[in-house]
């Protein structure tokens, strides 16, 4: 089989939905990019404008534990302390959480569409070589641009009400403006005061960046984004390999970011709320940013609730 992926997509830029096939691609004929956490980004072209799902029998099976409780809190400790000494001024700790689904419920979602949620890009992503399958509804835009005109969040700090953020949440976010701020060097940046922003039943402090560049193009400026503070941390390189060490299985596609080219723009979303489904359920992924202020505990139930979230849309989210 050639190389290439099948995708699903639901989101107000591509109405109503859309799915197809796409073959590999050299970069600069790419309509589809797909970045990992870390390494190169993979390209596509469509081949197809239709994409039905892919067969129960093809999925793998998971067997491995669902990241410990203990084993995150340590990795959090060893955050915090190199935060502490100096080394880093904030990073983001993920962790994987399994959950058992019988054949039915993995047939059902494989067989349909995602839903429109709110303003969530929503995907079933297959990669066709290794049998992999991604869904997910990711409410972070990375990067979106319309003509020569750009704009990307900043996102980060999490709280179950609006009336919840603290100093910790602003100084989080703060981090991720700052990082994109001085990334985009550009006399006509605009960035929005930082605002508690409802994702169903999560809130995160967001602000929109926003400028105007005659010269560069999208790829430019995700390989200067990419990963930002809100899914890596700063310093980017050394926080980079210490996520890449302390959580020991790869991120693989999640905390990665998905391209798309339609046809009055371009839009790139950072792969998160999301997971991989296997035959026999869904391996769920979440993260939470760490700085000197974090409190283990309160960060692992930040991770509880993005995962819950996480879990309802991908359940529920079909149609
Ligand atoms: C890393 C994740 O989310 C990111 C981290 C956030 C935080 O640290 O509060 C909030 C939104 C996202 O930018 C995730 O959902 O897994």
């Amino acid at each position: 089989m050639a190389l290439g992926i099948g995708i699903k997509i639901s989101h107000p830029s591509f109405s109503p939905q859309f799915s197809g096939l796409a073959q590999s691609c050299p970069d600069y004929q790419a309509e589809i990019s797909i970045a990992p956490f870390s390494g190169d980004p993979r390209h596509y072209r469509f081949s197809d404008k239709s994409f039905k799902g892919v067969p129960y029998s093809s999925l793998k099976t998971w067997n491995t534990p669902s990241t410990s409780k203990e084993d995150y809190l340590k990795s959090l400790e060893q955050a915090i302390s190199q935060i502490k000494s100096g080394n880093f001024e904030k990073v983001v700790l993920s962790r994987r959480k399994f959950f058992p689904l019988g054949k039915e419920s993995v047939s059902a979602i494989l067989s349909t569409t995602p839903k429109r949620l709110e303003n969530k890009f929503c995907y079933h992503l297959h990669l066709l070589e290794e049998n992999k399958v991604w869904i997910g509804a990711t409410p972070e835009i990375l990067l979106s641009k319309k003509q020569q005109d750009f704009l990307t969040f900043s996102l980060a700090g999490t709280a179950l009400s609006e009336n919840d953020f603290g100093p910790k949440e602003f100084e989080e976010q703060e981090f991720v403006t700052k990082y994109i701020i001085d990334q985009v060097p550009s006399n006509s940046i605009k960035v929005s005061q930082a605002l508690p922003t409802k994702f169903k039943n999560l809130f995160h402090l967001k602000s929109e960046i926003t400028w105007h560049d005659e010269n560069n193009n999208a790829t430019y400026y995700l390989n200067k984004l990419h990963p930002t503070p809100a899914v890596c941390g700063i310093p980017r390189s050394s926080t980079q390999a210490f996520i890449i060490e302390e959580e020991q299985v790869p991120r693989e596609l999640y905390t990665g970011y998905i391209y798309i080219k339609s046809l009055e723009k371009e839009l790139a979303f950072v792969n998160l709320r999301c997971g991989q489904l296997f035959n026999n359920g869904v391996l769920i992924y979440a993260g939470g940013g760490i700085t000197a202020d974090s409190n283990p505990e309160a960060e692992w139930q930040e991770t509880e609730n993005k995962i819950n979230a996480t879990l309802i849309d991908i359940i529920n989210g079909h149609e």
